[in-house]
């Protein structure tokens, strides 16, 4: 694979292109890709697509929010920015190319907080620029939490400048004057953007599927730049690897505190606009008036993202957690395994200790009341 002839590069972008096509999903943190995501997989029937998932934060919570059909195969790559474009993304779609069952679509959710520029890239500018067609970039936007996407962070602004389909999602939360500003404020920053409003990310498919909107020729001269880049860059990461496999396991296999510490620490050489995350994962319910508690009086200002997948001793549900800016919602779903507590916290200067010590504090304390839910 590694030894593939690399055509003419002129010829390359004459032929027709007959790889696996590619969307990449991308948009600010909690903007509504995951539920983009399985808005695409429920509806796009007789097509067998596959999904890569990039999840900022070291406990993956999308895997528990992707719908699963049966039909459709899902990757997961949580953890690092770092870990996964380049190499580790080439990795990736090798792992799907290389699956006996013939695939029709690829799909690519980035983190909030990723600029997809990178990750576009390695669809042309590596190897995998023959065996895949980008289609499109998909930026799906917060219109209920526009100004700080815009004004704060520049993976935010990459998103909208390189996003061929612009998606203003959450348009039931604000009014038409709020969608008109935004979208002018888009345009600036993207001229003759192509813009959809939604809600729910409810969007018709044939608009951003199998477009054949991305022009490889406009990112030409980025891909050859990037080339030389990326030769310096895997230098690095090949010397890193031994530390990003390690920090890949422990995810999934330990979640005390000093691993905590870890992940932190590893996010903090990211120059995420200064985001990092906390993560928290406990086999023990929690008290619903403590968390309660948490939310109405702890939760800081600079958390603007969270999500959960949330066990109350009160309750035989499993409840899922978002928080969006200053928004939460709290839905009721069922449990389909063990039952466990999982959050991560997003946000900019997160005192992560003081974090961990307060959700610590939810923990709902054994009582006589606790296991009767057992045997349920
Ligand atoms: N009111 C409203 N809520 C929405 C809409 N779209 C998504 N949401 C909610 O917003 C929250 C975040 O949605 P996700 O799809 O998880 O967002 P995301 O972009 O995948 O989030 P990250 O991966 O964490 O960056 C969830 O609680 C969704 O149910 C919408 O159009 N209106």
């Amino acid at each position: 694979m590694q030894s593939a002839v690399t055509p003419d590069q002129s010829q390359a972008m004459d032929a027709p292109k007959q790889g696996l096509p590619v969307t990449i999903i991308t948009g600010f943190l909690g903007s509504g890709k995951t539920t983009l995501l399985n808005h695409i997989l429920t509806n796009q029937q007789g097509l067998k697509t596959a999904v890569l998932v990039n999840e900022f934060g070291e406990i993956g919570i999308d895997n528990e929010l992707i719908v699963s059909t049966g039909e459709n195969m899902v990757e997961l790559n949580n953890g690092c920015i770092c870990c996964t474009i380049n190499n580790d993304l080439v990795d990736a779609v090798y792992k799907v190319l290389e699956r006996e069952e013939k695939l029709d679509y690829l799909v690519v959710e980035t983190t909030g907080l990723a600029d997809p520029l990178p990750v576009a890239l390695t669809f042309l500018g590596t190897e995998l620029r023959d065996l895949t067609r980008l289609d499109s970039i998909i930026t799906v936007v917060d219109a209920a939490n526009y100004s700080l996407d815009l004004f704060n962070s520049q993976a935010a602004y990459s998103q909208i400048a390189y996003g061929d389909v612009i998606v203003i999602n959450k348009s039931d939360l604000v009014d038409e004057a709020t969608l008109n500003e935004l979208e002018k404020k888009i345009g600036e920053v993207k001229e003759g953007a192509r813009i959809l409003r939604t809600t729910r990310s409810q969007v018709p498919l044939p608009l951003i599927l199998s477009v054949g909107l991305f022009e490889s020729d406009k990112y030409f001269d980025t891909v050859d730049e990037h080339n030389h880049d990326h030769h310096d860059h895997d230098h690095d990461h090949h010397d890193h690897d031994h530390d990003h496999s390690t920090c890949g396991h422990d995810h999934h296999d330990h979640h005390d505190h000093h691993d905590h510490e870890h992940h932190h620490h590893h996010s903090d050489h990211l120059e995420n606009d200064g985001f990092t995350s906390v993560s928290f994962q406990i086999d023990k319910p929690f008290s619903i008036r403590k968390f309660q508690y948490f939310l109405d009086n702890q939760l800081s200002e600079n958390i603007f993202r969270a999500k959960g997948i949330m066990w109350f001793d009160e309750s035989p549900k499993r409840h899922i957690f978002h928080l969006c800016g200053k928004r939460f919602t709290m839905d009721d779903d069922e449990w389909k395994g063990e039952k466990k507590n999982q959050i991560v916290l997003i946000g900019q200067n997160l005192d992560q200790n003081q974090l961990l010590e307060q959700l610590e504090k939810c923990i709902c304390l054994p009582s006589t009341s606790r296991g009767k839910g057992f045997g349920k």
